[in-house]
This record gives C-alpha cells, sequence and structure tokens, in this order.
C-alpha cells in the first residue's frame, strides 16, 4: 500500500492564535484519484490543503511526496513540486491582460534582450484557453473582462498548464454553472487517467459521491475517517460530518398557497439594462419566497444589482409600492428595509479588513443606537446574537473577517442582512459555500421570515434548492423571464433544465 501513496500527511497541526484549526491531521492521497476532503464551514479543510500547496507552514507533522520530505516554504515551493491548487475566491489579479495572468513570473520565455515577445506569449495562452473551452476568449484583453466563471476556469488552465502531479481544488465548483463544472469534472478526469491525483473541497455531497474515489472526513480540525468507493454516501458523509444523523429535512414540505397576493412589497417594471437584462418585470409579495433560477450568464445576478440600486437600469424601474419609493440607489434600498447578500462576498459583501463584530453590525447602526450614541455593548450583543444562530466558527469577535474560512464569510454576509430588520431579502446565490448544518438553518430562517409577512427573492444556481423553498421560480435565459413556475410537488428538475437551456 505504502508505494501506492503519492502524498502521505502526518500528525499536521496549525493554530491561528487560538483557534486550533488543524489537529493531528493525517491524509494519504493515491496516484490516479479523486479524492474528496469534507467537513462543516471551519472544520479545516483549507488549511490543510495550504500547507499541501506551500501557502501555510505548519506548526507541526510531517509531509512526505513520493517517498521524500515535503516541506514547501511558499506556494512557488509547493508548485514546483508538482502541487497546484484551484482557490475558492479570484486567483487571478486585475488590470492584467488573460495572458499575463497566465504566464506571470514566467514572461522570460517569451523574451530576446529582455523585451517580451507578446505574439508568441499570446499564441501560448491561446493553446491554454482551447484547453479550457474557451478559446473563443481574446487573450490580449484585460482579465476584468471574464467573468466570475471564466476567471476561475482560466485559474485551471494556468493549473493545468504546470502539469501537477496533485490538483487541489478547493470549493471552486459552486461558483461555476453546469458548463463550467463540466470543464472541470473533465480536468478531474484527465488527471485520473494520467494516474495524477486531485484533491477536491465541496460542500456538495451529490457531487463527491459522483465524482470522488474515496472521499476523508474533517470535523474540528481533526481526521474523521475515509470512506471508499460503495461507502461514499450521501448519508454517512453527512454523519461523519455532523458527528450524528441528520434525517430532518432540509426544504419546506409545504405546498399550499400561502402568500399575500394582495400586498406586492416590490415590483420591477419593464427593466432594461444593455445586452443583460432585456424588458424585465416581476412582483414580490408579501411572506413570498421568489426564485430566480438559469444558466450563470442569464442575467439574473445583474437583475439583483438592479433590484437593490447598485446598477442603473438603462430604462424602467425598480419600487416599493408599499412605500411608494421608487429605488435610485443601494442607500435608499437599505434605508427602505431592504437588505441584499451578494453573490461575490470578497467583492461587495464585506469589509475584508474590518472586525466580525463591525461587518455584522454595518447594515444596523440605527437598531443598535442608543440616543445618539452606538454603544459597544449593543452591537457586541447583536453581533453574539447572529454568531449563535448561524453558528459562526470565529476566533473573537474583534478579528479581522480576512481570518475567517470561506463558508463563515459567507455566513457574516447573511448576518449582516439577518441582522437588520430586513423586510424584502435580495439573496444571490446565498448559500453558496455552506455547510449541510447551516443550510439547513439557512432554510429555516427562510420559512420563518416568510410565516412573518418578509418577501425574498431568492437567485440561485441550485436547483433542488429553488424547487424546494420558492413559491413561484422564475427562470431567466438571454436576459429575459422566459418561464413562470409554481410551486408543486409536481415539477421535477428536469422539468426546469428544459426551460433554462
Ligand atoms: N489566517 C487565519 N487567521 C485566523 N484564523 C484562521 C485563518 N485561516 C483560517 N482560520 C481559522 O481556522 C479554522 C479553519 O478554517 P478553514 O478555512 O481551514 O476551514 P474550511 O474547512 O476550509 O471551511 P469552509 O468550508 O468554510 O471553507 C477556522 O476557524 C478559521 O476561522
Amino acid at each position: 500500500m505504502e508505494g501506492k501513496v503519492v502524498l502521505k500527511v502526518e500528525g499536521l497541526n496549525k493554530s491561528f492564535g487560538p483557534t486550533k484549526a488543524v489537529v493531528d491531521m493525517h491524509l494519504e492521497i493515491h496516484p490516479g484519484e479523486i479524492h474528496g476532503l469534507i467537513g462543516e464551514n471551519g472544520s479545516g479543510k483549507s488549511t490543510v490543503t495550504s500547507m499541501i500547496a506551500g501557502c501555510l507552514k505548519p506548526d507541526s507533522g510531517v509531509m512526505i511526496m513520493n517517498g521524500k520530505r515535503h516541506e514547501p516554504k511558499s506556494m512557488l515551493e509547493g508548485r514546483a513540486s508538482g502541487i497546484c491548487m484551484l482557490l475558492q475566491e479570484k486567483g487571478t489579479i486585475n488590470h492584467l491582460t488573460i495572458s499575463e495572468n497566465i504566464y506571470l513570473g514566467e514572461e522570460n520565455q517569451f523574451s530576446k534582450g529582455g523585451i517580451v515577445n507578446r505574439r508568441r506569449m499570446n499564441q501560448a495562452a491561446r493553446k491554454v484557453l482551447e484547453s479550457i473551452d474557451l478559446g473563443h476568449v481574446e487573450p490580449s484583453h484585460l482579465i476584468d473582462e471574464l467573468s466570475f466563471e471564466d476567471r476561475k476556469l482560466v485559474e485551471a488552465g494556468m493549473a493545468m498548464k504546470e502539469d501537477p502531479k496533485i490538483l487541489i481544488v478547493d470549493e471552486t465548483t459552486t461558483a461555476l454553472s453546469q458548463k463550467g463544472r463540466e470543464v472541470l469534472y473533465r480536468i478531474m478526469s484527465q488527471m485520473k487517467e494520467k494516474e495524477k491525483s486531485v484533491i477536491f473541497i465541496s460542500h456538495d455531497l451529490d457531487e463527491l459521491k459522483q465524482v470522488c474515489d474515496r472521499v476523508t472526513v474533517m470535523r474540528d480540525g481533526a481526521y474523521i475517517t475515509t470512506l471508499s468507493g460503495e461507502e461514499i454516501t450521501v448519508d454517512a458523509m453527512r454523519h461523519h460530518m455532523i458527528g450524528r444523523d441528520f434525517s430532518d429535512g432540509y426544504y419546506r414540505v409545504d405546498y399550499e398557497d400561502n402568500y399575500d397576493h394582495d400586498t406586492v412589497m416590490l415590483e420591477v417594471d419593464h427593466v432594461n439594462l444593455g445586452k443583460a437584462l432585456k424588458d424585465v418585470s416581476l412582483q414580490l409579495h408579501k411572506g413570498e419566497i421568489l426564485g430566480i433560477g438559469g444558466l450563470t450568464d442569464c442575467g439574473m445576478h445583474d437583475l439583483c444589482k438592479v433590484i437593490y440600486g447598485l446598477v442603473k437600469p438603462d430604462s424602467g424601474e425598480v419600487r416599493l409600492p408599499q412605500k411608494e419609493i421608487t429605488i435610485r440607489n443601494s442607500t435608499q434600498a437599505a434605508e427602505n428595509g431592504m437588505g441584499y447578500v451578494p453573490k461575490d462576498r470578497e467583492l461587495e459583501g464585506l469589509m475584508m479588513a474590518a472586525s466580525i463584530r463591525d461587518n455584522i453590525n454595518l447594515m444596523s447602526m440605527d437598531k443598535v443606537k442608543k440616543g445618539f450614541l452606538i454603544t459597544s455593548g449593543s452591537t457586541r450583543k447583536l453581533a453574539e446574537e447572529q454568531v449563535d444562530m448561524l453558528r459562526i466558527k470565529i476566533g473573537g469577535l474583534e478579528l479581522p473577517v480576512s481570518s475567517l474560512s470561506g463558508g463563515n464569510k459567507q455566513k457574516v454576509s447573511i448576518a449582516k442582512c439577518m441582522a437588520n430588520d430586513v423586510q424584502i431579502f435580495i439573496m444571490d446565490c446565498p448559500t453558496r459555500g455552506i455547510d449541510i448544518g447551516v443550510k439547513a438553518a439557512i432554510y429555516c430562517l427562510l420559512e420563518q421570515f416568510k410565516a412573518q409577512g418578509r418577501a425574498i427573492l431568492m437567485i440561485s444556481e441550485e436547483l433542488p434548492e429553488l424547487l424546494g423553498m420558492a413559491d413561484n421560480l422564475l427562470i431567466m435565459k438571454d436576459g429575459e423571464i422566459t418561464a413562470h413556475i409554481r410551486r408543486s410537488p409536481e415539477v421535477s428538475e428536469h422539468d426546469v433544465i428544459v426551460k433554462m437551456i
């Protein structure tokens, strides 16, 4: 068996101040396998893989790669030893061209007398782009022009050009559409065919079951077990992650028509925005969960931004009929009881350098004011309530949000919204990167909000979530609303997919 191990991790430990992120972890990766690494948010998955990739230095423990000590002191050293990592968040650099990103630090291979031959570099980059189905993209353009999804695929192309022995895919697929996921799955199976290995981090248990040969479960920074072949079932993964059976249903079980059809809380009236949105109209009612689904570039994410006043439409209006207000900007939206959970938490949702307490309180300053004063007691109380409710794993309220794991950042983004008495929620992929326990808690909260007469617009790329939670589901395609599906146990995922593509 020893001969079949490409990477062996033994007794690995890593703490950040008082937080024990990884405790006596062990892991074995075989050549030619896709090895899932799972655990609840903050269980230590990214910390382990960051140490393997050389981004973090272990406090103690041993890593052996192909029989030799593996002690990378940087990500570059990790790469040199054959380990590449795709991160949860953006890993490309703005204001550089696509080819400059792909060949960052390697420009010398295209230079003569100190001058980089851009034509040759672009030609080489074009080949990388073709390998990830982005052959139509012009490598000399700025990377800023690409969508989040395409940037993730460029990163995958950058990693593959290194011909890695181990590819680490950290929660990347949740940010991708089905098409993007398929490109990534193809890359992963190419690795397998070449007897190379993939460490695959995901919260999507069905996806893990489909793609992984073995799955290692972590809990509270420690190794719990490794499942292989037939043992990889959704129930077994849930059980080991949480430490108990998880039998509660995820989604709403009611199918009644139980929202207030007579009270429109939000109205989108013939909105147009460039090529992204074409004559979009919708109404969101009191006590309604309105789902919007479609392929990632169908316009639904742009629609969220227009509704919350972050982007001004070319024509058309967003109104709050109960308040007789037309939304003109996001400040006005927030002041009038709207809350927005963006898809891209790093860019729009949170202030990374500010404390967890400040981020949670950000939208609720009026609520925590005593007279003209904001007391630290009241901001602490509000933040603590949210941290408890969403089970956010933190080392302390005063630590910066940047210190949190990916899923816990997303929870802070939701907590910020929840802390304020929001009446109209605009949620763009609210459960992206969130573990199953908290997902269930969020769905439960959405049901409570609905019962309290609040209104929720939920954009999602996960069909089961839309079908499971929405009273009404609008499907968007090429910037238009093309179908309206009412809540019913009869509707299948297949029925919806047919309308999306
Ligand atoms: N740079 C850091 N500073 C302080 N604490 C950190 C830092 N990085 C990680 N942590 C903490 O270490 C713990 C493990 O985090 P890690 O990112 O490894 O979890 P994860 O399992 O990948 O979570 P997720 O599924 O949410 O991405 C968390 O409590 C996190 O807050």
